[in-house]
């Protein structure tokens, strides 16, 4: 048992962390003597509107999935996506209806937070960010944020246990807790002691707004760690910010003005793809936390579509089992499967299981390669 209240891998990967619904659905096809052949598509819209989200989650889904007696197709995380299914599965319905809440979990929460990873990536295509919303979610899905931004192509992410689940190593220098432990007016000693205290590998970069003027703080980091000093982090609270942006030029102005315009300036608090195209051309790099973090999920719905090889589908939705398609010039499409689709398209929805056995690798760099260049190709969020 245990001592928080998050439901473990054992109970998802089994199908009970489920809605109740889906084992009554079970109990009733049981009694009946039935258990269709189905196919299933996990989709958001129906027909394509321009407006397209970025895919991820697809690695924890594929885990949920293997072992079941199923075959699934699905786009590759990374992919952009707008109408039609995002996956399909086939296979006897009563082996994975109750993997339904779950796996549309997987894909809704983590494909919000990567279409907001990927708002902040192409407003500042040319910074550095990382993603720093951690404190805002449940830890349990921190390593989902944090895999999420970095198939959007975020350089990197703060949270530690994260970063030992995803193999890579998590950023951060100081707090402002560090400021305040030392006290007001001490901040030169501040800076020292992370200096001196600190891996040599971790990048010294001072944060610089917990008590005086940016700059104030800025130049006494300079005189502190003098050419050591790579960055300054300014995270001015809103109610003193007034024109950030001028505050960040006049930083910069100084720091270029004493010969440390190798010095770099990083900000962060509150910011989002409106901030970042206000801001990149002054600062090096950003801290991006609740805009993706708290990201709506994307609304995904698992519905079936075909029952015995026959099409089937509820009022609302598209019955028959589909392709997806995208065509050079970005257009996204949605068709029959086994119907001619765009003579230039190319068909996104690739096995990723096969007699209930995982057919294919994941790659989180490739999958921001990908997010790159379907984002180029597909024109998201032009300014
Ligand atoms: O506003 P968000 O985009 O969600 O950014 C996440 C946080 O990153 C910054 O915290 P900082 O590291 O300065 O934290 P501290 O104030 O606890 O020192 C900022 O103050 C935000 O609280």
């Amino acid at each position: 048992m245990s001592d928080f209240d998050i439901v473990g891998p054992e109970a998802i990967r089994e199908g009970v962390a489920t809605d109740a619904y889906f084992q009554r659905t079970e109990a009733a096809l049981r009694h009946a003597g039935k258990n269709p052949r189905v196919v299933a598509e996990v989709t958001a819209d129906q027909f394509p509107d321009g407006e397209f989200e970025l895919l991820a989650g697809v690695k924890d889904a594929a885990a949920l999935l293997e072992g079941y007696d199923v075959d699934v197709d699905a786009m590759h995380e990374g992919r952009l996506f707008d109408g039609g299914p995002v996956m399909r599965i086939e296979g006897d319905y009563l082996e994975f209806a109750r993997l339904e809440t779950s796996l549309l979990g997987f894909l809704s929460h983590a494909s919000g937070c990567a279409t907001a990873a990927l708002e902040t990536r192409v407003a500042a295509p040319d910074s550095t960010v990382f993603s720093f919303g951690a404190r805002h979610v449940h830890p349990s899905i921190a390593a989902m944020v944090e895999r999420s931004a970095l198939v959007a192509g975020l350089d990197g992410f703060s949270h530690v246990a994260a970063g030992e689940i995803l193999g890579k190593e998590a950023s951060g220098t100081m707090p402002h807790a560090l400021m305040i432990a030392f006290g007001r007016g001490n901040q030169a000693e501040a800076f020292r002691a992370f200096d001196e205290g600190v891996p040599e590998d971790v990048p010294r970069v001072a944060l610089c707004d917990t008590y005086g003027d940016e700059t104030e703080e800025v130049l006494r980091a300079v005189d502190t760690l003098g050419d050591r000093l790579e960055s300054v982090r300014l995270d001015t609270t809103s109610s003193r910010r007034g024109d950030f942006r001028h505050i960040v030029r006049e930083v910069r102005w100084e720091l270029d003005e004493r010969g440390h315009d190798d010095v770099g300036i990083f900000v962060s608090g509150g910011l989002g793809p409106a901030e970042l195209r206000h801001l990149r051309d002054e600062v090096e790099g950003f801290g991006v936390g609740g805009y993706i973090s708290n990201a709506n999920p994307v609304d995904f719905a698992l519905d079936i579509v075909e029952v015995d090889g026959e099409p089937a589908a509820k009022r609302g939705k598209l019955s028959g089992t589909k392709e997806v398609y995208r065509t050079a010039d970005g257009g996204h499409h949605v068709g029959l499967r086994g119907r001619p689709g765009p003579t230039d398209g190319e068909s996104l929805l690739e096995p990723l299981i096969r007699d209930g056995e995982l057919v294919r690798d994941f790659d989180i760099d490739g999958a921001a390669l990908r997010a790159r260049e379907d984002a180029e190709r597909v024109g998201f969020g032009d300014d």
